[in-house]
């Protein structure tokens, strides 16, 4: 008998071939966002579950008896519960790697997008307003090139945004972690920094770190008295890692440029949020690695690690919180 799994989000036809090889399989069908309760009554008897984002809570795994496996069809997993993850001795993983490329891009993206305001004379334009009595300087944005990037977080996804950086755009590149990386310090010339210093020096500061208790609120009003009146703050990480009420705070007195988010605080984000109204601030619906290609590439990676672990094999990608309870199911 094929083992049972629940697919918790829409998958391409070839994804679900594959699962259908290997596991019997039932999926959600309806629009959008699996609600908990159904995700609940789902995965009673299932041992293994693909979601994306889905919150994987202590409640959920004590009504989940079967479960072995959460594949989460993303690389962050701060939805998960480790804690109980660990006590009910489930597996979670993950898709990091195949994402970096795409999402390193979008964070260039939302760079180009604020410094040169992109969305807004694009609706200039469009709305007709741009005449003859147009001044080229109510036009101007600021340079990319050559400016100075501060990247807090240079992980898998920061060290193809620093490439881009100084390769692409012959920044000057600065970083800050918790552990220094040496290796990229060499490979790319990008400088380690403490976290005052990277925001007082940066044009241009963008975040893409995990959000922990730690990264929560990493930038609040303290650290935008810190950047540079003209800076532009990029947010690809997750809406928490920014104290949102400072933010807005900072860019209605002028203490920071602009901003781009790809992420919200609250999402999906209510159209009464004030940082929608502000010219300034380009805004995305959290679309980092929304590509075709990378979405697909992310779905069969997430669909092999479900697999390999109903069937008794060794996932890849086990997020490295949960990586002893390898051992269980190995
Ligand atoms: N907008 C979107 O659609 C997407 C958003 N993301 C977000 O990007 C995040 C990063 O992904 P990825 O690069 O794969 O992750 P990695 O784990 O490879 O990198 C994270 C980096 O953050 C650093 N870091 C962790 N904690 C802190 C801290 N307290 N202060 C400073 N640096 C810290 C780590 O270094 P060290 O341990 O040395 O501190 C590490 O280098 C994801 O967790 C996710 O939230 C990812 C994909 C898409
Ligand atoms: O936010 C997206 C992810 O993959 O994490």
């Amino acid at each position: 008998m094929k083992p049972k799994v629940y697919i918790a989000r829409p998958i391409s036809k070839r994804v679900e071939e594959y699962i259908g090889e290997h596991c019997d399989y039932k999926k959600w069908q309806g629009e959008g966002s699996i609600p908990l309760d159904v995700l609940m009554e789902e995965i009673k008897n299932v041992e293994g579950v693909l979601v994306q984002h889905a919150p994987i809570t202590n409640e959920l795994l004590e009504q989940a008896p079967h479960l072995k496996i959460v594949s989460n069809s993303a690389v962050s997993y701060d939805s998960f519960d480790l804690e109980a993850m660990k006590q009910y001795h489930v597996l979670g993983t993950h898709t990091p790697v195949v994402l970096d490329e795409t999402v390193a891009d979008l964070a260039f993206s939302l760079m180009l997008a604020t410094a040169r305001r992109v969305p807004e004379l694009n609706n200039f334009v469009k709305q007709g307003k741009w005449d003859t009595q147009t001044k080229s300087q109510q036009l101007f944005g600021v340079d990319v090139h050559h400016a100075t990037m501060g990247i807090i977080g240079v992980g898998r996804i920061g060290e193809k945004i620093a490439r881009r950086a100084k390769f692409g755009f012959e920044m000057d590149v600065l970083y800050n972690s918790r552990t220094p990386k040496l290796e990229l310090e060499e490979k790319y010339g990008i400088v380690y920094s403490e976290l005052e210093t990277l925001l007082k020096k940066s044009d241009f500061v963008v975040l893409i770190v995990p959000l922990t208790p730690e990264t929560h609120h990493l930038m609040g009003e303290k650290q935008f008295k810190q950047m540079k009146g003209n800076a532009i703050l990029i947010n690809c990480a997750r809406g928490a890692v920014v104290d949102e009420e400072a933010l807005i705070r900072a860019l209605e007195t002028g203490e920071i440029r602009g901003a781009g988010l790809d992420v919200f605080e609250q999402e999906l984000v209510s159209p009464e949020n004030p940082l929608l109204q502000m010219e300034q601030v380009v805004a995305l619906p959290h679309i980092g690695s929304a590509t075709e290609q990378t979405r697909a590439a992310m779905l069969m990676q997430a669909a092999e690690n479900l697999v390999a672990v109903v069937t008794g094999g060794v996932p890849q990608n086990v997020v490295k919180e949960l990586q002893g309870l390898l051992g269980k199911w190995a």
